[in-house]
């Protein structure tokens, strides 16, 4: 494992997943600095993730090899400003949704060696998804050093072309909160049929984990291990005509569609300020 001192400009969800996910994994907890905004949620956060937390972004961007950039889209131009006289040749991490490398580049004056992250928050229990994108400044060693960084969460791709971040987002940087959707529905509708909350939640998250679990491990295409399921003129059956009749395939390639074009306009939005 290469040991760099990586430093996180924000505390919140994201952060806190990859921060946890790292130190579950072994990454040395002297070696994960992260600030916030103000001292408080500094020692707050400070308590919660088990590192060393300030409201001091300059001292900790000196102390770091790698800034990662956590805060969020709407924030980012304004933190660009503030660090631009700190930074030096740190490697920098954007995990913003939407902001490209070319934005945040010109931010911070030019020159940098901007690596994009779309991570999810599954990365708290090891099990993320990552989408990287590396800007041209980018060496060997620093895509070498932001795999290490994504894989220690979870597992990642690289995408060559950046505007492929927006898909990624739609994909896995987003979809940790349909399949959360999709539970929370499956528990409602588990308990109007009589179950107890409890069971149905333990079911239902059960089921999800089992699903994923057989997909990932078998070399067989999602629609058979459905079509397997569906016993002819069975129960499964008659569930998913009811999903496909209610538009369930359409609702779903919608509202990935809003999801990327989402990311598109932030991009376009926060670009233009
Ligand atoms: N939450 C998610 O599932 C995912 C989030 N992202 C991206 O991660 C970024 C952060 O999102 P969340 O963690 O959800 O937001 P959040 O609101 O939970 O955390 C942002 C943190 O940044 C801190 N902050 C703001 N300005 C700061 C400054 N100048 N210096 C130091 N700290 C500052 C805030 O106090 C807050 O703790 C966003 O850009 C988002 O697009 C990417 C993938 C997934
Ligand atoms: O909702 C958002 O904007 C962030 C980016 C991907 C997941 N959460």
């Amino acid at each position: 494992m290469i040991r760099k001192n990586i430093v996180f400009i924000g505390a919140g969800n994201m952060a806190g997943a990859i921060i946890s996910g790292l130190l579950e994994q072994g990454y040395p907890a002297q070696a994960v600095r992260a600030t916030t905004r103000s001292k408080e949620s500094a020692a707050s956060a400070s308590e919660r993730l088990g590192i060393a937390v300030s409201d001091d972004n300059d001292e900790a961007i000196r102390w770091a090899d790698v800034v990662v950039l956590a805060v969020k889209p709407q924030m980012l131009q304004d933190l660009c400003n503030d660090i631009k006289p700190t930074l030096e040749q740190q490697l920098i991490v954007s995990v913003a949704a939407g902001i490209s490398a070319d934005s945040i580049n010109q931010w911070l004056g030019g020159d940098k060696a901007i690596v994009r992250s779309m991570p999810n928050t599954p990365s708290q229990v090891g099990a993320g998804a990552s989408g990287l994108y590396a800007n041209a400044n980018v060496s060997p060693a620093e895509r070498a050093f932001a795999e290490q960084l994504a894989g220690a969460t979870g597992l990642f791709i690289w995408v060559e072309d950046e505007a492929l971040m927006h898909a990624v987002t739609a994909v896995s940087g987003s979809g940790p909160a349909y399949y959360f959707l999709f539970m929370e529905a499956m528990i409602e509708a588990g308990v109007k049929l009589g179950l107890t909350p409890e069971s149905a939640r333990t079911l239902t998250l059960q089921t999800a984990l089992g699903a994923a679990t057989l997909a990932g491990k078998v070399e067989v295409p999602v629609d058979e291990l459905k079509r397997r399921v569906m016993s002819p003129g069975g129960t499964t059956e008659r569930a998913i005509q009811s999903f496909e009749q209610g538009g369930l395939r359409e609702q779903v390639s919608n509202a990935m569609a809003d999801c990327a074009a989402r990311s598109e306009t932030l991009a376009r939005e926060l670009a233009g300020r």
